[in-house]
């Protein structure tokens, strides 16, 4: 067996190992020669998997280790009768500590408290879905949009403008697709943009659905949401423009904590397993290392908001991810490199459920479980 794997999956040889020749590649750069001979392709975001690409090939299993399918014709390999499997929900988490440390560093800079916000979450699945009780466990008002579940007679769910208006910080998790009733490419648009204003817009599922023109034209007029970008439209080419007005601007990494990038290896292997009809032999759980800070002592003096500040932030800062790339933007034209380089060499992260917390008082046990650590 040959498996045509992208460079960037953690922990595959560990995985994979025992079962096939692994052939190691950069994603963007996977051609139609290279899959010709193998019997399985296991990719990223970044591999268009088409029929330009599997037409003269014997792939018989496609994986990809991420949550989003957009990068997958999947009506194609399904004529073809060639297996694919993504990875739901892997780095759903990572997301959800993402946007909850951005948000926990926009209040101390902006000098609100996180908990007085109204906060608008558009898609609600596994990222939206795990973001929203979090944020309402904490004690925020959190307003919901999911019209595709909503139609199937699921309560509590509203229409997009009327999150838009009520709500101070929207989050966008949606997948990105383009089309049927429910196509999210350029969702929020001119009109929506235009209940932004003065805002906050956090985006972390796919850059095209936001309109990124028109949002260019509202920040040249002055009147555009906050921004915290996770993702672009163009990727891997970047707007420096655009970059340049965000409050937090992100290479597409809100998913890449080491938990995260991994889960979707190890849902690749069990799916790839049951393709060959063997038994799954190895765990994560075996593989992921010690956490680099076994345990976080808080004190009394230390108010409930600031305790999870302190916690997400010794597990991650978004800031060091925003500096990284608006640094290396400022030395270096090429956008796409640096898109590229910034996500090939991303150091090792964690997710907040791997630090132990020992809380000083109830309320900041409380307010901690609710944002995802774990209470010693
Ligand atoms: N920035 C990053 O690093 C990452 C980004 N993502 C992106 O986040 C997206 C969401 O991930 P999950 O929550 O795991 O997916 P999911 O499939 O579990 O949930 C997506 C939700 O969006 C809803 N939805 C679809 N069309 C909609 C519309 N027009 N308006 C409002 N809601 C709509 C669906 O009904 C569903 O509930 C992924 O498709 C991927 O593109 C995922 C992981 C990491
Ligand atoms: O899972 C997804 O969907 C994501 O957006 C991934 O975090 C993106 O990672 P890459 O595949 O682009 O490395």
């Amino acid at each position: 067996m040959r498996l045509i794997v992208d460079e960037n999956l953690p922990f595959t040889e560990a995985f994979f190992g025992k079962t096939a020749e692994l052939v190691f590649l950069p994603g963007s750069e996977i051609k139609p020669a290279d899959v010709k001979d193998a019997d399985g392709l296991l990719v990223r975001s970044v591999t268009q998997v088409n029929e330009q690409l599997l037409q003269a090939s014997k792939v018989k299993f496609v994986g990809t280790a991420t949550i989003g399918v957009d990068h997958i014709d999947e009506a194609w390999l399904n004529t073809k009768g060639i297996k694919f499997v993504s990875s739901p929900g892997c780095n759903a988490n990572s997301v959800v500590d993402y946007v909850v440390a951005s948000l926990l560093w926009l209040a101390l800079e902006d000098g609100f408290k996180l908990k007085d916000k109204v906060i608008g979450v558009v898609g609600v699945g596994q990222v939206g879905g795990r973001l929203a009780a979090r944020l309402s466990q904490y004690g925020c008002k959190v307003l919901l949009n999911d019209p595709p579940r909503a139609i199937k007679g699921e309560k509590g769910f509203l229409d997009l403008h009327d999150v838009l208006q009520k709500a101070d910080i929207v989050c966008l998790h949606t997948p990105l697709t383009s089309k049927g009733e429910f196509a999210t490419k350029h969702l929020v648009g001119v009109d929506e943009l235009a209940l932004l204003e003065g805002k906050y817009l956090l985006n972390a599922g796919r850059g095209g659905v936001v309109d990124q023109q028109a949002l260019k034209n509202q920040i040249k007029k002055k009147t555009a949401p906050w921004l915290l970008l996770d993702v672009f439209e163009g990727e891997p080419s970047l707007d420096q423009e655009l970059i340049t007005h965000c409050l937090l601007a992100t290479p597409h990494i809100a998913g890449y904590s080491l938990e995260g990038k991994s889960r979707g290896t190890e849902m690749l292997y069990q799916a790839w397993c049951m393709h060959l009809g063997i038994e799954p032999e190895v765990t994560l759980a075996e593989l992921l290392p010690v956490p680099p800070v076994d345990l976080l002592s808080l004190d009394t003096a230390c108010g409930v908001e600031e305790a999870c500040r302190r916690a997400a932030h010794l597990c991650y800062h978004p800031l060091n991810d925003s500096w990284r790339l608006l640094k290396a933007l400022k030395t270096n034209a090429a956008s796409a490199g640096v898109y590229q380089a910034l996500r090939k060499n991303y150091p090792i992260r964690r997710e907040f459920s791997s630090l132990k917390v020992k809380a000083a008082n109830p309320e900041q046990a409380s307010a901690l479980k609710a944002l995802g650590f774990t209470l010693s």
